[in-house]
C-alpha cells in the first residue's frame, strides 16, 4: 500500500520542496508525487495559488497526503484549511508533526523554508509518512467534531 502526495511551493519554498520531491520519489511508501509548481525558482505566483490546488487535490482523493512550502510555512497552512475536508499544520519539530497525524488526522504538513533547514525538513517528512491516524482511538471522535462543525456551516 503506498501513498500519493501532493507538493507545492512558493518561490521561497521552491528549493526546499525539490529537495522533499526527491527524497519521496525513492521513498518506497510513496507511489506518486503530484507535484503543483512552482516548477521554476523564477516563477512568482502567491503561495495561496499554489497550495489551493495541491490542497484540493488532497480533498478530491487523488492525493492521500500533501507537503506544502513556503517562507514560513504559515501562509499554506492557513490556505489548506479553506479546502473543505482538509487539515493542514505547520510543523517544524518531531513531536508535533507525530500528532498532527495520530491526533489530528492532518493529512497536509506545511513547513518554512526560512525556518527550518532541508535536512531537518527532510528527516521531519521521513516520519511523518510513517505516522497513520487510527479512526478506533479517542481522538477520532475530537477530530469528527471539526468535520461536523464543517458539514453544518
Ligand atoms: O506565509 C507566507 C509565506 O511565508 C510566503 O513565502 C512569503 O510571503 P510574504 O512575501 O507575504 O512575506
Amino acid at each position: 500500500m503506498t501513498v500519493t502526495v501532493a507538493l507545492a511551493a512558493d518561490d521561497a519554498g521552491f528549493e526546499l520542496k525539490q529537495l522533499i520531491a526527491e527524497q519521496l520519489r525513492a521513498d518506497e511508501r510513496v507511489g506518486e508525487v503530484l507535484d503543483y509548481g512552482v516548477h521554476d525558482a523564477s516563477d512568482d505566483r502567491a503561495y495561496p495559488r499554489l497550495g489551493l490546488t495541491a490542497a484540493e487535490a488532497v480533498a478530491a482523493g487523488d492525493a492521500e497526503r500533501g507537503v506544502l512550502i513556503c517562507g514560513t510555512g504559515i501562509g499554506m497552512c492557513i490556505s489548506a484549511n479553506k479546502v473543505g475536508g482538509v487539515r493542514a499544520t505547520v510543523a517544524h519539530d518531531s513531536y508535533s508533526v507525530e500528532r498532527s497525524i495520530k491526533s489530528n488526522d492532518c493529512q497536509v504538513l506545511t513547513m518554512g523554508s526560512r525556518v527550518v533547514g532541508p535536512e531537518l525538513a527532510k528527516r521531519l517528512v521521513d516520519e511523518w509518512l510513517g505516522y497513520s491516524f487510527d479512526p478506533a482511538s479517542a481522538s477520532a471522535e475530537k477530530v469528527a467534531h471539526i468535520t461536523h462543525y464543517e458539514h453544518q456551516h
